[in-house]
């Protein structure tokens, strides 16, 4: 069994998706569960060859970060996990402490492997890798929208420099000519840069192709980490020729709303298409008011007094760089972020339990982790995809959509929050 531990919810859905793409039958929980406790989604261990653990470790304290994916490596080891997978972003979402440093140098640590292979190299998503550094797009990474990021403002491209900000131990490079090279190719390397006292290794990969190598060449290796593409690889050359389960598809009758606390480009050109289309929408403005309650007592007041069919609402604390740079400064980075956080984690368990929502879309890695976490979701079964690397999770009472706050066309939200005329 792969066990993967995800330092954001998105990134888990987006990694267990990318799983039973790949074949492999897959649980998702959205936190480390008690030892010994089975979820009501799981019915057996066996029935599962890959378990991801959904934290929200991407900005914590580092040392947070390490007992945390340290409780949920013990969990998927106790559970037979054999292959342990770190699942990152593919933009290498990261402060300068960390997380992702710090948190391999413990599993690795934990796990006595002196390599670890890695690469947020995502094709599909414009991700890629070359002679280690990060483009999105046609961009370097430095150049794109992430250097504009909220809390992880994303400056340089290099990434085994990035990487070795974070951890004492060397970071080395599997350029591009070697994975073309096959499977066999890329060992040799990865055994040169141990020879060499490197301890990671950031895998080159362009294409699905090169992915597909990596996965084929890391299959047997006790610890990887990357973004969901390493891990569509590594699934593919375990799950052979299976394909993948059946997914279901969702409902779309019964009330919805649109939860948003991304900033990023494709976040916005989403509520724009939103509130385009007519829909209502009400904005968190915490320079206005800095308590989560009230904030989020002035949304839920609209949304009560919202007349029936107009479609699903947004709420939102989304703002393009210019505004948030202004909140930031008045209200503090992290400050800001958390209150936007808990007000819309206190929406949504509103929203949810006394106003008849049962579909929540949520925009943004730490957003839905804060819906998640204040809806009390602790699993859920991994559905059909409403975007690539998108999918809808059906936990008990309550259908999500977390969606990373860059994926997904411009009309993902309008779609996904489409409900029958008399739902509302
Ligand atoms: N208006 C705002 N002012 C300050 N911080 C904000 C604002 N709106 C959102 N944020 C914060 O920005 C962060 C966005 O991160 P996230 O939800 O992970 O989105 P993404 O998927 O784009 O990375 C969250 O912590 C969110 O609370
Ligand atoms: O790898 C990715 O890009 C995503 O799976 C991911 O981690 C998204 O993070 P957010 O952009 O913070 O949602």
């Amino acid at each position: 069994m792969i066990g993967v531990i995800a330092d954001d919810v998105t990134g888990a859905t987006d990694v267990a998706v990318a799983l039973r793409r790949g074949g492999l039958r897959t649980v998702l929980y959205f936190a480390t569960p008690p030892p010994g406790e089975i979820s009501p989604e799981e019915t057996g261990p066996s029935e599962y060859e890959a378990a991801v653990i959904a934290l929200k470790t991407r900005t914590i304290e580092p040392s947070a970060a390490v007992a945390q994916s340290l409780a949920a490596l013990d969990w998927l080891r106790r559970r037979g996990a054999g292959q342990i997978y770190l699942k990152f972003c593919s933009t290498f979402d990261s402060t300068s402490a960390g997380n992702i440093g710090p948190v391999l140098d413990a599993l690795a640590d934990a796990l006595d492997v002196p390599m670890v292979a890695m690469t947020p190299s995502s094709p599909e998503h414009g991700r890629t890798q070359y002679q280690g550094y990060l483009f999105v797009g046609n961009v370097l990474l430095s150049e794109s929208h992430m250097r504009d990021h909220p809390l992880t403002p994303m400056t340089d491209s290099y990434l085994p420099r990035v990487l070795a900000g974070q951890s004492a131990h060397r970071a080395g490079v599997v350029p591009l000519r070697e994975v073309r090279d096959g499977p066999a190719a890329v060992q040799r390397r990865l055994a040169e840069l141990r020879t060499e006292s490197f301890r990671y290794a950031l895998v080159d990969a362009v294409d699905q192709g090169d992915l597909a190598t990596a996965g084929q060449a890391l299959a047997t290796e006790p610890l990887v980490a990357g973004a969901a593409g390493l891990a569509g690889g590594l699934a593919a050359a375990t799950a052979g020729s299976e394909t993948a389960p059946e997914a279901d598809t969702v409902d779309m009758s019964g009330t919805a709303v649109v939860l948003a606390g991304s900033c990023s480009a494709r976040t916005l050109a989403q509520l724009k298409a939103m509130i385009d289309a007519g829909r209502p929408a009400y904005r968190l403005d915490a320079l206005a008011d800095p308590d989560p309650e009230s904030l989020a007592a002035g949304a839920l007041d609209w949304f009560s007094g919202l007349p029936g069919g107009v479609g699903a609402p947004l709420i939102y604390s989304s703002l393009e760089p210019s505004r948030l740079r202004l909140v930031q400064q008045a209200l503090g980075r992290e400050r800001s972020a958390t209150i936007m956080e808990t007000a819309i984690g206190l929406v949504a368990r509103t929203l949810v339990s006394r106003h008849g929502v049962t579909r929540v879309i949520a925009a943004g890695g730490e957003t839905s982790g804060a819906v998640v976490k204040a809806l009390g979701v602790t699993g859920g079964l991994i559905g059909a995809e409403a975007a690539r690397g998108v999918p809808w999770i059906f936990a008990p009472g309550v259908t999500l959509l977390l969606k990373s706050g860059n994926f997904g066309e411009a009309d993902l939200l309008l779609n996904a929050s489409a409900q029958q005329p008399d739902s509302r």
